[in-house]
């Protein structure tokens, strides 16, 4: 996607070293687009944790580069498991994360030692086109969505659509993925308006959505979090789609928090909600989603303070509750597939079920 006029990926290769792993500090966003190069596996995993990098496909994406950048220190077996071990720890709930690891180790372990630099950076090279790619094509088949719901419209009504935490372009390789059917609807002329839910605590939505759509121009509303059941119930919602970090082989859908509030009010109103994801965020080994996806705890100190920019360009840090109350911060939640209108992926549309995860990806489900 662009950045005033420019093409951008979510995370590149230094052309002058070819070598140095460069991303956007997405603690920055929206105040100050700050670019980071990553020189060793340990700076990889520290800007995974922090969330300077995040998004489950992104995530992927730039843990297959730290393997790399590992790999150039030490390219010994013992090491090269260790490391890939190290940086598959570093988020929990996104299998994008353990999908890329276990693709360079695969690749990897069938390599010798002294060629196992160059055949990783290629790799996850591999992997970075993949997902984009496979993002545009979700967008496609979203695209088809939208077109339908503006058949039922006046001409020139808006296409009102709510969206939750950040599954745009730069929380993936390229064009994200709940994000790019909105993309190629407003490019393509159509009268999309986005509701931004904020995503407390750590204010994706507010902060990067917002940043994302209005760089390209996409009229969009920030919201509340709790807002989306009331816009709904008055008619002012059209459709959801939303990301996901883990989608398990009968369709149930790990994503941010408060995602499942948002399918529980949109099931009660009717309302479409889709799910768009690579099938690389498909965990086929799982099926229960509430009782297999491992669901990320963060610090209580995400909860218990915002940041935000002081009129004097800052970025500050304050507290919102008092000294001695107890936060909790799950990171994540489980909607049932009863609840999911259905995925879009790179291959189409299917329900979320087995059965319409097996039409799409044959033979993957175990
Ligand atoms: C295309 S990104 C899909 C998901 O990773 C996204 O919806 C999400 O929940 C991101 O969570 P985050 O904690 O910001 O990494």
């Amino acid at each position: 996607m662009k950045i005033n006029g420019v093409p951008y990926r979510s995370v590149w290769i230094d052309q002058t070293d070819n070598r140095t792993v460069c991303i956007f500090d997405q603690t920055k966003l929206p105040f100050s687009l700050v670019t980071l190069q990553l020189t060793t596996s340990a700076e990889v995993a520290h800007a995974i944790t922090s969330m300077q990098v995040r998004g489950a496909p992104l995530i992927g994406a730039v843990a297959a580069y730290g393997l790399a950048l590992a790999l150039s220190k030490d390219a010994s077996d013992a090491a090269m498991e260790d490391e890939a071990a190290m940086l598959a720890a570093t988020r929990p709930t996104a299998i994008n994360l353990r999908w890329a690891i276990e693709r360079m180790l695969t690749k990897l372990r069938a390599v010798a030692e002294k060629d196992r630099v160059a055949v990783a950076y290629d790799e996850a090279g591999h992997i970075c086109d993949e997902d984009a790619a496979q993002n545009e094509a979700i967008g496609r088949h979203g695209l088809e969505l939208i077109r339908e719901i503006a058949k039922n419209k006046k001409s020139g009504e808006k296409i009102n659509i709510l969206t939750h935490c950040n599954a745009g372009w730069i929380a993936t390789v390229d064009w994200g993925t709940a994000l790019a059917p909105i993309y190629m609807a407003y490019d393509e002329g159509l009268p999309v308006h986005v509701w931004v839910d904020e995503t407390r605590p750590r204010n994706q939505g507010a902060a990067l959505t917002a940043w994302e759509l209005g760089s390209h121009g996409v009229p969009h509303t920030v919201i509340v979090d709790n807002a989306g059941g009331h816009l709904m119930q008055h008619g002012k919602v059209d459709l959801v789609i939303v990301g996901t970090d883990r989608v398990t082989a009968q369709g149930d859908v790990a994503n941010k928090i408060g995602t499942y509030l948002k399918a529980l009010a949109a099931h009660d109103n009717g309302i479409p909600f889709w799910v768009a994801l690579p099938s690389t965020t498909i965990d086929w080994r799982v099926r229960d989603g509430l009782r297999e996806i491992p669901i990320e705890e963060r610090s209580p100190q995400e909860v218990t303070t915002v940041t935000g920019e002081t009129a004097a360009g800052e970025l500050q840090t304050v507290r919102i509750t008092p000294q001695g109350s107890n936060a909790a911060n799950p990171a994540f939640d489980v909607t049932p597939a009863r609840l999911v209108t259905g995925l879009i992926t790179e291959r189409g549309r299917c329900t979320a079920s087995a059965e319409g995860l097996r039409k799409l990806f044959p033979g993957s489900i175990s």
